[in-house]
């Protein structure tokens, strides 16, 4: 793992705080898309830190839908000593404004390992650079996050899959950073990551393997896909050019999020692993009857929150058990 270059101390209250130190900041520009300082992060995560029980070692992006399995009751039921952070709440947080992305960070335990859940992501649709879309992710490393699990609904392109399928995602096409938007861009921070970092090995090869495994064992292989993801900007969905397009690129699932979180975390050397929740089949025929909308993205979300919550536990788990030393 890459270090962050902020000292960990515990302050009087026997919480956790970082210590700011080096280069000098950054000033925000949402303009110029240049981001929050690492100082400005510092003081979002110490806030954090000055409020929670667990340092987390993994994150979870909860995608459409998905988050509410996370709600009330039943989020108590699958992290252990739940403690909700509205977004609000959050010093230099975004707040969210689509349906089925609830706002808080949910810190407590899954299998015992410590976690932090994003109970609702930030979307570039919404208004927000992809920056800033992205500060969570930046946010989780400096907590002490070192793995991320980002999930999201998304359309299955690939004829073969079905909706209800969970793709376990090989790559990404980033399409919006083809136009120069990418959340990277603006003067780039070394205590976050390198000027130009690869992204050949984005998705780590050992978690797909794991978690090939882990379906095996729950009995969900014949639902489990592996494939591409590609995030356009959204809100719209596809029309039926974009689509045949996309799929002669070889997408194979299409969404409007996660590309530029895992370019984020990528970047601060955290292990990622990414899963679409396939909601709807992507409508690439002009002969073909319906249209893609975000009720069905939901429904579907809420049918499978059971095997979603079962799938991601065991994957937390075996993540853990890994270590630090395998090939990303
Ligand atoms: O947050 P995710 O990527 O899961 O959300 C997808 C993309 C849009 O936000 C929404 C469309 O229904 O679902
Ligand atoms: N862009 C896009 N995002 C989605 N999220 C869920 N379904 C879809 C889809 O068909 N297209």
């Amino acid at each position: 793992m890459a270090p962050v270059n902020a000292d960990i101390n515990v302050n009087g209250n026997g919480a956790f705080i970082l210590a700011k130190k080096g280069l000098p900041e950054i000033v925000e520009n949402e303009k110029f898309t240049q981001g929050y300082s690492y100082e400005i992060l510092l003081d979002t995560a110490n806030f954090l830190l000055s409020k929670i029980k667990v340092r987390p070692r993994i994150g979870v992006i909860c995608g459409s839908g998905m988050g509410s399995y996370w709600k009330d009751g039943s989020l108590a039921e699958n992290i252990e000593d739940a403690e909700c952070i509205p977004y609000e709440d959050i010093p230099n947080f975004p707040v969210s404004t689509v349906e089925g992305h609830h706002g808080k960070l949910v810190f407590g335990k899954i299998e015992g390992v410590p976690v932090v859940a994003m109970q609702g992501r930030f979307h570039y649709y919404e208004g927000y650079p992809l920056w800033k879309c992205c500060l969570p992710v930046r946010v989780m490393k400096l907590l002490g996050v070192d793995t991320l699990i980002a999930t999201n609904a998304a359309g299955g392109l690939n004829p073969n899959y079905n909706i209800g399928d969970l793709m376990i995602v090989k790559d990404h096409i980033n399409m919006m950073g083809f136009a120069g938007n990418n959340p990277l861009h603006g003067p780039n921070d070394d205590r976050f990551g390198p000027r130009f970092p690869p992204m050949n090995k984005a998705y780590n090869y050992e978690f797909r393997k794991i978690a090939k495994e882990v379906a095996k064992e729950l009995e969900i292989e014949n639902i489990v896909r592996e494939g591409v993801y590609t995030c356009l900007g959204g809100p719209n969905f596809e029309t039926v050019a974009e689509l045949n397009m996309l799929k002669m690129v070889g997408v194979d699932a299409v969404g409007m999020s996660t590309v530029h979180e895992v370019i984020t975390a990528r970047h601060c050397d955290m292990n990622v692993f990414a899963l679409s929740l396939i909601t709807n089949e992507c409508i690439a025929s002009y002969d073909q009857s319906g249209e893609a909308n975000h009720e069905e993205v939901l429904d579907v979300g809420k049918v499978r929150q059971d095997i979603l919550r079962k799938f991601v536990s065991r994957l937390v788990e075996r993540f853990t058990q890994l270590g630090g030393s395998h090939e990303k």
